[in-house]
């Protein structure tokens, strides 16, 4: 319920206000020109009304006059004319004067025949008079006029009477008006003019800073008060004051929220186009001017293909363009990666990202261009690629671009129906001369090697770089044996002159084995095992020769079977152990970890290291079985650590790309956690990058169970394959292992330094932390620490031990006590 009468305060608040606008005051307020017209009304109708009465009087009165002169006729006629006939003078007198004594009658003119008057009374000059005559007659047998009296009523008295009537009248009746206007006046001023003068200073005096106070009459709040027009316009005034106040509200949550949106594009990481419905653009951030070059009064109403990607001739950037628009029309959203040029020249790469702005009925109002510089991770990705793809100390190709090449060169092969020669070539006594020149004339032979093999080819061959002294040349479109002989015939040749290695003139030859595809097999692997074999063949032949691959030099493959065969028997014997490597974290050195790493022990082959019966494992496909024993092995070890310390100790146990495609994988390693009892989170499993960027549904849904299982995962051998760091915001990795080839690099080589702490600063801008491998010595770590790498690992905190020894190590060493 609202207060009833406005206090003292709301009233003053009501009335101060230094910013309100001038309060006018009526000249004429409605009260008093309400006063004054029914003083005018009144006035004239009371005195229509009274003129009338007094006419009527008026006439009334000259009527009764009249109807007095009748009866003096009727009263006196008879008696006159019998005072006449008689003569009796005195009696005439008499009735005459009688006749005067009545009201108004003021003259009589009695004419006696035949020739003589009386007259009696007297009448002012010029008064009004009304006059009457009649006969004296006498009857007797005959009839005998005797003569006629003029009775004449004088009429000022009458007039006098009426003036007297009509002051009396007008001064009752300009008193009655004037009072009964004076008592409207009070009424209608109290209760209606004030409240309507209130109203109109409260509505002038209404602004943002007083909407919140309502308008109150000054009257009682009852239900009569407030059905009654005053009340309904006061309600009214409240609901619109209500409504402007919720209004003004909602304007400035919109105005904040828009100023808060706005700022947050201007201020935006990213460049942010905004284009009307006709692509003309209508607003550019300021990310976008700075990346760009581009004043936005420069570009508004201009079209973004005149801006983006302007470097591409005018027909592919309006193709780009209209594939744009096209798939925004038809998707909702176009995203690429764009090769653009600055205002001044410059060419950047951008990510950028189109989609629709939608009105409220779903239509296209407009279009927002959203664009995010990546030439630094363009550039480290293709650093990566090259890296992944190109031997670092010679240029050539590597292993992995290689065999891509020899499948491509199969393939048009088997298209062409044409040769493809395979060469293997291995510098003989590399070995020799690295161990006693040292690495940096062995580096420099290789270098010099490559050039001189890759200066006997023609255009369309490859030669690579397989590792250590091992090269590949790959020949396509051979007409005949013939051609690959002469190849290697001038590769022999070119190795004639001495290489000088530290000043001195050392002899080099190489042994070259050579397979053709199709006649000695027609698959990638085939020909590159036979010209493996064929290039042992060389060398045994004595070296600097060449030989072509013969079926009988498979005895070699004899040598794989072999192996096959003890492997497939190697864990029913318990020829295989776990070695665990210690992981610390870099910043304090402290364990956090280690990683299971496989060793077999074979009394025929001796200690085989897992990089020569990995990869055969995978091929058999015996990699499953093992690779279960690992993880339930690992997990196993890892729980009688913690309960050994009481400290948690994480395991990373490496999955191949066959055991992780296994149907039964993920059964595998949950069945590793429950037996073990250990906790999913202190199991990590290391993933290739290889395996990943097959990028098939497969994988992703196996890394996502794998993720929502508890158990962490980690990207192993980081930069080794193509290292598409966009790929990584699609998985759940929590790690990534930097290759032990960059660290063991990053004091020497500025570019492995420079690539190292961009990998490690893109991990962590993706939530990733970062495991440095193969850490061999102090100032690799303190590089490791400066560049805030997460966690390290290497043979400077520890080899890989046998369980035993880690144990020991646990017990003994003091990164174990953190
Ligand atoms: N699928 C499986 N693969 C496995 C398993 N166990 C091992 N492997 C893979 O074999 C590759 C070779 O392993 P290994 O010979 O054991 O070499 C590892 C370390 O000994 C070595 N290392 C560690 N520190 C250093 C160092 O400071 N310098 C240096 N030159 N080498 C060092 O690095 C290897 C660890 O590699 P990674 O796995 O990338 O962490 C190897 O690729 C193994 O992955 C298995 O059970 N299953």
């Amino acid at each position: 319920m609202q207060n009833t009468y406005v206090s003292a305060q709301q009233a003053e608040s009501m009335t101060v206000n230094a910013t309100r606008p001038k309060r006018l005051r009526s000249a004429s307020p409605l009260s008093l020109r309400l006063v004054a017209w029914i003083l005018l009304f009144s006035s004239a109708f009371s005195l229509l009304a009274s003129g009338a009465q007094i006419y009527i009087d008026y006439q009334e009165d000259l009527d009764k006059i009249r109807e007095r002169m009748r009866v003096i006729e009727s009263g006196y006629r008879s008696s006159l004319a019998q005072s006449l006939w008689a003569l009796d003078q005195k009696h005439l007198q008499t009735q005459m004067e009688g006749i005067l004594s009545l009201p108004y009658i003021d003259h009589l003119r009695l004419r006696i025949e035949p020739g003589s008057e009386v007259v009696m009374g007297t009448l002012p000059r010029g008064a009004d008079v009304l006059t009457h005559h009649f006969d004296l007659v006498h009857v007797d047998g005959n009839e005998f006029r005797l003569g006629e009296l003029t009775v004449t009523a004088n009429l000022q008295g009458l007039y006098s009477d009426l003036r007297r009537r009509v002051g009396l009248i007008l001064a009752t009746q300009f008193f009655i008006v004037f009072f009964v206007s004076i008592l409207v006046f009070w009424i209608f001023r109290h209760l209606v003019t004030r409240h309507l003068a209130a109203m109109a200073d409260y509505t002038r005096d209404l602004s943002l800073e007083t909407l919140s106070r309502p308008l109150i009459l000054h009257r009682p709040d009852t239900a009569a008060y407030r059905s009654d027009e005053l009340g309904m316009v006061t309600d009214a005034i409240n609901q619109m004051r209500e409504r402007l106040n919720n209004d003004v509200a909602r304007r400035e949550r919109d105005e904040a929220e828009i100023r808060k949106f706005s700022e947050a594009i201007e201020q935006s990481p990213s460049s942010v186009l905004i284009c009307d419905r006709q692509w003309h653009i209508e607003y550019a951030n300021h990310k976008f001017s700075q990346l760009t070059g581009h004043k936005p009064e420069e570009i508004i109403g201009k079209h973004p293909s005149a801006l983006i990607a302007p470097n591409v001739d005018q027909v592919e950037a309006g193709q780009l363009w209209q594939g744009i628009r096209l798939q925004v029309k038809r998707v909702g959203v176009w995203q690429g990666e764009v090769n653009s040029v600055r205002r001044n020249g410059d060419r950047y790469w951008e990510q950028i990202v189109v989609t629709p702005i939608k009105d409220k009925a779903g239509e296209s109002s407009g279009y927002l261009i959203l664009g995010e510089d990546i030439s630094i991770r363009k550039r480290y990705e293709q650093q990566l690629l090259r890296q992944a793809n190109y031997d670092v100390l010679t240029g050539l190709p590597n292993r992995m671009l290689a065999l891509d090449r020899l499948k491509l060169a199969l393939a048009q092969a088997r298209r062409d129906e044409s040769q493809v020669g395979v060469m293997f070539l291995d510098l003989d006594n590399f070995k020799h001369i690295n161990d006693t020149l040292g690495h940096d004339a062995g580096d420099t032979l290789l270098v010099e090697a490559a050039r001189r093999i890759s200066s006997c080819l023609r255009g369309a061959s490859t030669v690579a770089r397989l590792g250590g002294d091992e090269f590949l040349v790959i020949l396509p479109g051979l007409a005949g044996p013939g051609d690959s002989n002469q190849v290697a015939e001038r590769i022999l040749k070119t190795f004639t002159p001495p290489f000088i290695l530290n000043g001195q003139e050392v002899f080099v030859s190489t042994s070259i084995g050579i397979a053709i595809f199709p006649t000695d097999s027609d698959n990638s692997s085939n020909l590159l095992q036979h010209a493996d074999a064929a290039m042992y063949q060389a060398k045994h032949q004595g070296k600097s020769s060449y030989a072509r691959f013969a079926p009988e030099m498979t005895e070699v493959s004899h040598e794989r079977l072999q192996m096959e065969s003890h492997m497939r028997k190697a864990l029913e014997l318990g020829e295989l152990e776990l070695h665990f490597q210690p992981i610390v974290e870099t910043r304090s050195g402290n364990l956090v970890g280690a990683e299971a790493l496989l060793r077999w022990n074979n009394p025929a082959l001796g200690i085989v290291m897992p990089d020569r019966f990995i990869p055969l494992a995978e091929e058999t496909g015996l990699i499953i079985p093992i690779g279960e024993w690992v993880i339930n092995e690992a997990c196993k070890a890892a729980q009688s650590w913690q309960a050994l310390t009481g400290r948690d100790i994480s395991i990373a146990v490496n999955v191949s790309p066959r055991q992780f495609r296994d149907p039964k994988f993920i059964d595998i390693v949950m069945h590793a956690l429950w037996s073990s009892e250990l906790r999913p989170e202190l199991l990590e499993l290391e993933i290739t990058e290889r395996l990943i960027l097959d990028n098939s549904i497969e994988t992703a849904e196996i890394l996502k169970q794998l993720d929502a299982g508890g158990i962490r995962l980690s990207v192993d051998d980081f930069g080794t394959g193509y290292s598409a760091l966009s790929y990584l915001k699609s998985y759940p990795f929590d790690s990534l292992k930097i290759d032990k080839s960059f660290v063991q690099d990053v004091l020497k080589e500025a570019e492995d330094a420079s690539l190292v702490r961009a990998i490690i600063q893109m991990a962590h801008s993706l939530g990733l932390d970062v495991i440095a491998e193969g850490v061999e010595s102090e100032d690799q770590t303190h590089f490791l620490k400066t560049e805030n790498c997460d966690y390290s690992q290497g043979y400077f905190y520890s080899r890989p031990m046998t369980e035993q020894d880690f144990i020991h190590w646990l017990e003994t060493n003091e990164r174990a006590f953190s």
